[in-house]
This record gives structure tokens, sequence and C-alpha cells, in this order.
């Protein structure tokens, strides 16, 4: 049985092949920005993508992803809270079965309808799964999506759904350029967690934006008709994919902003 969302294969479930699940800097978790200390010292995020590195879009039966050419320094995210070069490797996102639930990160408990995470690694090691494995090894930046208005730059991508549907369908992926996904303002949030997936590596340093971007509530129904069953499986919509928030553990959560 691999791991999943539902109540046998579960987030509740996860730590039975992935102890770490209970691990000292595990992610999501519920920002309290009374509780965030402003670090002047933290640098404004530099991200830098170049749409001619988008290759496909892929439903891998947990979310669908948006993944990217990765052997150059073509789309990468520099300064922040990091050091170094973090390449793009892919985008994701998570949502729930209704527009009350569906972000991973809360803040002060609110949850959102859907939280966006562009995974980048640190080039200072030799791949992505090597950088998986290392504690400064990825920095995903989070953006939460609130009900509003259409995205028009979001509908490029739920228009290539119809031909994902299922898990393991895999389709080309051209010139999207994930910054167009992006808030206007880039204050975030900051602190060091993990995979919010199995295998919940603690390798990741979180960027979560203060912002939200606006999905419509029919672009959300359109996420909701993707499946996490594949072809010929009892069809199961795919909903509801996030973790809740871990505990803290002692971690600070820093702020970009005052
Ligand atoms: C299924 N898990 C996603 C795919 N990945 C994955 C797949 C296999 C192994 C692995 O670790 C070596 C990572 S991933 O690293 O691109 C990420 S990052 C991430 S999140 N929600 O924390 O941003 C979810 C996933
Ligand atoms: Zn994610």
């Amino acid at each position: 049985m691999s791991w999943g969302y539902a109540a046998n294969n579960g987030p509740d479930k996860w730590a039975d092949n992935f102890p770490i699940a209970n691990g000292p800097r595990q992610s999501p978790i519920d920002i309290v920005p009374g509780e965030a200390s402003y670090d002047a010292g933290l640098k404004a995020l530099n991200l830098k993508y170049d749409p001619s590195t988008c290759l496909d879009i892929l439903n891998n039966g947990h979310s669908f992803q948006v993944t990217f050419v990765d052997d150059n320094d073509s789309s990468t995210l520099t300064d922040g809270p990091i050091s170094g070069i973090y390449r793009l490797k892919q985008f994701h996102f998570h949502w729930g079965a209704s527009d009350d639930k569906g972000s991973e990160h809360t803040v002060a408990g609110t949850k959102y309808p859907a939280e966006l995470h562009l995974v980048h690694w640190n080039t200072k090691y030799a791949s992505f799964g090597e950088a998986a494995s290392q504690p400064d090894g990825l920095a995903v930046v989070g953006v939460f999506l609130q009900i509003g208005a259409e995205n028009a730059n979001l509908q490029k991508v739920l228009d290539a759904f119809d031909v994902i549907k299922a898990k393991g369908k895999q389709t080309s992926f051209a010139d999207f350029d994930p910054a167009t996904l992006l808030p206007g303002c880039l204050d975030y949030w900051t602190y060091d967690g993990s995979l919010t997936t199995p295998p919940l590596l603690e390798s990741v340093t979180w960027i979560v934006c203060k912002e939200p971007v606006s999905v419509s509530s029919e672009q959300m129904a359109k996420f909701r008709s993707l499946l996490f069953s594949a072809e010929g499986e009892a069809e199961c919509c795919m909903v509801d994919n996030y973790r809740p928030p871990q505990p803290l553990k002692g971690r600070a959560v820093r702020a970009s902003f005052q």
C-alpha cells in the first residue's frame, strides 16, 4: 500500500513507513504572524525563471506537477533567506474538496483553498536527489490562493488538465513562466522544515509569501476534476491532498517584513 491522503494511507499513517513524520522539523506549520520575528538581515527574494525551461505537466497521483529542465541555471532562486543558487525543479499545488480548506500552511489558523509550491534545489549538490537528503538542500516557495477573480495565468495550467486527468498521465507543457503565478508583493515568512509528503525529508528551507494570489471558484472546481486514481481504476477525485500543520518544536519563524 503506498501513501496517499485517504483514511487508510493518509497523513496519520505516514509515520508507519516514514518515522521522520514525527521529527523535529516537519512541515507544514501554522504561521502565527504575531509570533514571527522580523529579521532585517533577510534579503528580498530573487526569482529568475526562463519559460523555455518548462518541460511537461504530470498527474503523479498525489498532485499535478509542472516540471522544468534543471541542468543549467536558467530558472533559479537566489537571495531571500538562502545562500547560493537554487534551481527550479517543479511546481505543484495542494487543495481541498471545498473552498474552506486545502492549503498546507495556515495563517493564525486560517486555511486557504489552495497552496502553490515552487520546489528548488541547492546547486552546491550534484543533483536534486542528493540535495533532497541535505538539511540545506531544498527551498520551496509557498503561495496561498484565495477565492476571487479568475486567474488568467493559472488558467493556462488548468487548460492542460483534460489530458492528465488520471494518475500517471503526462503531457508536454512549454513556454510557461511560473513567475506569473507569484503575488505582486514578495514579503515572506521563512523557517526550517521538510517535504510535506513522504519521504518527508527534513531538507527544506520554507519561504511562504504573505500575499495570496486569486483563483476563481470555477477554477477550484477544475482542480477537483483531477483523479488520484489511474485509468481503469474506480474513479477517486483528487481533493484534500494536504498535510495538516505539524508541531513547531521550538523552531523560529522569521518575517522579511515589519
Ligand atoms: C511526492 N513528493 C513531491 C515530489 N518530490 C519528490 C519525489 C520523490 C522523492 C523526493 O525526495 C527525494 C521528492 S519533490 O521533492 O519534488 C516534492 S517537494 C514537495 S512539498 N509539498 O514539500 O513542496 C512534494 C514533493
Ligand atoms: Zn507541496
